[in-house]
């Protein structure tokens, strides 16, 4: 299994995600993380897992400023995270599709960020472009979100991640309720995306096609950085954190 090695000077431009001694309670849950300490590489596709209430979306939420850490810090890109500051190179992609749609029509949603990052008309309109040929969401232009299903609004949501032009997207539960031709267009979609991307989910068998590296989070600790294989394929390993070895990896 892959040890978290110290990142050295010369390899600081390459570190999307530097996370130092973090730790972080609610008000009323205390220690949800517990010291984490974890680098991403620029390029890394990072599957992160964990059992209910481990404190994958909390982590995620850490990451991109929207909670203060109760002790540590988080460098993006070598530049600390700042609660409410905005970050364009950072996107998060809402496990519920409906807490990120809000807007008249999904070219009003997919325009909000760049938008708000003051983009003139035409520029937005080249984001909305190509965000939506990205994700294959051309023919939703002008639908109402509301009445999208749900694989239409999980690629809807991330289109307008992507109009954002982020160079990490961090991706929780993405699989989340979609039938198995969304999962597989999903997949195919991630597995193309040229973005650093850390993906939360208990969708196990998708980590292992998307993903060259895993976290198994428990009770606010990284249990295991490493290969997905090696990792989820360590039954003993999983099973002691509530968790399965995937199907695929049963006669290994
Ligand atoms: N706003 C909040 N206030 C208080 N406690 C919270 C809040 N949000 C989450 N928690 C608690 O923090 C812990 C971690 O929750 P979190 O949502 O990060 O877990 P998760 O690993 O994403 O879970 P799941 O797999 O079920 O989505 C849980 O015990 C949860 O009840």
């Amino acid at each position: 299994m892959k040890q978290q090695v110290p990142v050295s000077y010369s390899e600081q431009v390459t570190v999307a995600i530097a996370i130092q001694n973090l730790s972080f309670s609610y008000q009323d849950r205390l220690n949800v993380l517990q010291n984490i300490h974890l680098n991403v590489r620029a390029g890394e596709r990072v599957g992160l897992i964990g059992p209910n209430g481990s404190g994958k979306t909390t982590l995620f939420l850490l990451t991109c400023g929207v909670l203060k850490p109760t002790a540590g810090k988080i460098l993006l890109f070598n530049k600390p995270i700042v609660v409410g500051e905005f970050r364009p190179e950072i996107g998060l992609v809402f496990q519920n599709p409906n807490d990120q749609l809000f807007l008249p029509s999904v070219r009003d949603d997919i325009a909000f960020g760049p938008e708000n990052m003051g983009l003139s008309a035409i520029e937005v309109e080249e984001r909305i472009q190509e965000a939506v040929s990205l994700t294959g969401v051309q023919n939703l232009v002008e639908r109402v979100p509301h009445n999208l299903s749900g694989g239409e609004k999980c690629m809807v949501a991330i289109a307008g991640v992507l109009a954002m032009r982020p160079q990490l997207v961090l991706y929780d539960e993405p699989s989340a309720n979609l039938d198995m031709r969304s999962r597989r267009r999903l997949i195919q979609f991630l597995q193309k995306s040229q973005q650093t991307m850390m993906i939360s989910s208990h969708d196990l068998e998708l980590i292992l096609e998307v993903c060259d590296r895993v976290l198994l989070l428990n009770q606010g600790q990284i249990i295991a950085d490493g290969d997905p294989c090696d990792v989820m394929g360590d039954q003993l390993l999983m099973e002691a954190h509530g968790l399965e070895k995937p199907f695929s990896l049963t006669t290994r």
